[in-house]
């Protein structure tokens, strides 16, 4: 297996984070909870083969310093002006290295590597993304080599990406595609399983949650 895709994937301020998931869990873990997701997607991107390196955009320090501290590299949210602008700022710091790119969101707390693997294997050559478990939203926009990314994450996204000639990705991805933006896709993870930081705040809370290796 070549090591031969960088990731990106931006992070809020986790104090502003996931605000459609307030009152999933007591208001006094909402950061925790934000913070865990990140943990646990990060720790499986890095566990994936195909992944050189993660490079993470946020301004946030303490997620910055835990996503550092799994080996991510982060950089600081510039311009400032959203996700898309904060996907393509981090898309465009390793584009000279001349990898294949991948941006994804920071919220899946049930991501597989393999998963993530099979889906990059799909994706390439060319520009392609993942739909959200919904179908409307996307997980994950994949580029190669020195291709323009695009991004056109937001609401109604999977339309807009294919209407911009991303190829649609197919797979059985379930923890891929299981972004967490509500307390009713909090309720899908405990069934699919998370991955350890997420687990063990939701068993600390009572909830009961399969956990999941990154491995
Ligand atoms: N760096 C950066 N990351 C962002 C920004 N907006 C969203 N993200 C990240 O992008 C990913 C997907 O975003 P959303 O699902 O919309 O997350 P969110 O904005 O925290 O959630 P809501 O407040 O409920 O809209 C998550 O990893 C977020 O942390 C931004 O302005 N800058
Ligand atoms: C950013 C997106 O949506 P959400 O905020 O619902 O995850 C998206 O699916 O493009």
């Amino acid at each position: 297996m070549v090591r031969d895709w960088t990731a990106v994937m931006p992070v809020k301020r986790l104090g502003a984070a996931k605000s459609r998931l307030r009152g999933a869990v007591p208001a006094a873990r909402h950061r925790d909870l934000a913070l865990a997701m990140v943990r646990d997607t990060a720790s499986a991107v890095l566990a994936t083969p195909a992944v050189a390196e993660l490079l993470v955009v946020t301004d946030d320090p303490v997620a910055g310093a835990a996503v550092t501290a799994l080996g991510a590299r982060v950089v600081p949210d510039r311009p400032g002006a959203g996700l898309n602008e904060a996907m393509r700022h981090g898309a465009d710091e390793v584009a000279g290295l001349g990898r294949h790119r991948v941006v994804l969101a920071g919220d899946l707390p049930a991501l597989r590597p393999g998963q993530l693997d099979a889906a990059l294997a799909a994706a390439r050559p060319g520009r392609g993304f993942v739909a959200d478990a919904a179908g409307t939203g996307t997980v994950l926009l994949a580029v190669g080599p020195g291709e323009p990314l695009d991004p056109r994450f937001g609401l109604g996204s999977a339309v807009a990406h294919a209407a911009s000639g991303a190829r649609p990705l197919d797979g059985d991805w379930p923890g891929l595609r299981q972004d967490v933006d509500t307390p009713a896709d909090l309720v899908t993870v405990l069934a699919l399983g998370a991955g350890r930081h997420t687990c063990e705040l939701l068993r600390d809370l009572g909830l009961e949650v399969a956990c999941v290796s990154a491995a």
